[in-house]
């Protein structure tokens, strides 16, 4: 469990992040998601004591990081792919993390195959891809067992084969009862692994939910209904409160309602209904509306 308390984060004129405050469980995986610059980074740097908070605290089965004595064995975080000296074979980069946090040697070995690294294993890191940096960076994360997982952006560099393994992995990790923080801007990506969703914009939280509720919020979650009445149909959804979009003379787009709703009222008015097809927006839709307003650093209209 990762708890941040009114976790703070100033450069100067600029706050980073700002007044944070919430639970990060175990046994899910929670998507991190946040425009360019909303603070994610800085806040995955605060958790493990890489950045100290201006006020507020981060703290891991309740302890802060700076206060855990093998840190490697408690929190892995793959934060920066290219952190590993590119000088050292990537065997002994790893052997070199394990000997400082008293974990096995033979663990080493485990993680390289795991990371799928065991054939490069004597190569330098210098030498490595992005995305076998992102392996090796998953390595280290791993090599202590740990059961908090931090995971900044790790699909980034990564083929098509390396995105799914890293699906797997987190879906794998939060099965074992781990905590898993993972943080990408691939929205169809993390609408297939995130089961919890936090999202902030400009230092602050703006949703704090299951994946599910954040998409259901959407406006553009739409029921679709054709009938040979649609405009009888049409004004009897606006009475009850449901908004509607004429699309074809047949052919409706409500919202506000389920399709329960808008097929109990087209029953009691006796109104035949030919379509009633659900809509759902997706997690990008949904995640688009949620911060329009906190985009920093993007295109603005007029410009
Ligand atoms: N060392 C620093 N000095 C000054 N400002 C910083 C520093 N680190 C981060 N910032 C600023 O803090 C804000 C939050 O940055 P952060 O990297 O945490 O965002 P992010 O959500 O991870 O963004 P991205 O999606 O682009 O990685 C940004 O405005 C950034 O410029």
């Amino acid at each position: 469990m990762i708890v941040l308390q009114d976790l703070t984060k100033r450069y100067g004129e600029k706050t980073a992040v700002a007044g944070l405050s919430l639970e990060i469980a175990p046994g899910k995986v929670t998507g991190f998601l946040g425009p360019n610059g909303a603070g994610k980074s800085t806040t995955m740097r605060m958790i493990t004591g890489l950045d100290a908070p201006s006020a507020g605290s981060a703290t891991i089965g309740g302890r802060p990081y700076a206060a855990i004595r093998h840190p490697l064995r408690e929190v892995g975080a793959l934060l920066d792919a290219r952190a590993a000296h590119p000088g050292r074979t990537a065997r002994a980069h790893l052997l070199g993390l394990a000997r400082s946090n008293g974990i096995a040697a033979d663990r080493v070995a485990e993680v390289l195959e795991l990371a799928g690294l065991t054939a490069v294993a004597g190569n330098r890191v210098g030498s490595f891809s992005l995305g076998m940096s992102q392996r090796l960076g998953i390595a280290a994360a791993l090599i202590g067992d740990p059961a908090v997982l931090l995971f900044d952006e790790p699909v980034n560099g990564l083929d098509p084969d390396g995105v799914r393994w890293i699906r797997d992995l987190v879906r794998t990790l939060a099965a074992e009862g781990r905590t898993v923080l993972l943080s990408s801007h691939l929205m169809s990506e993390m609408q297939e692994t995130a089961d919890h969703l936090v999202v902030l914009g400009r230092g602050r939280l703006i949703a704090d939910a299951p994946l599910g509720e954040v998409i259901g919020r959407s406006s553009l979650n739409a029921i679709r209904v054709r009938s040979p009445h649609a405009e009888l149909l049409h004004r009897h959804l606006l009475d009850s409160g449901m908004a509607v979009e004429s699309k074809e003379v047949e052919e409706i787009i409500v919202t506000g309602g389920s399709p329960a709703e808008i097929g109990d009222l087209a029953f009691r008015h006796g109104i035949p209904l030919h379509e009633l097809s659900p809509r759902r927006a997706t997690l990008e839709e949904a995640y688009m509306e949620l911060t329009a307003d906190s985009v920093e650093y993007g295109k603005r209209e007029g410009i």
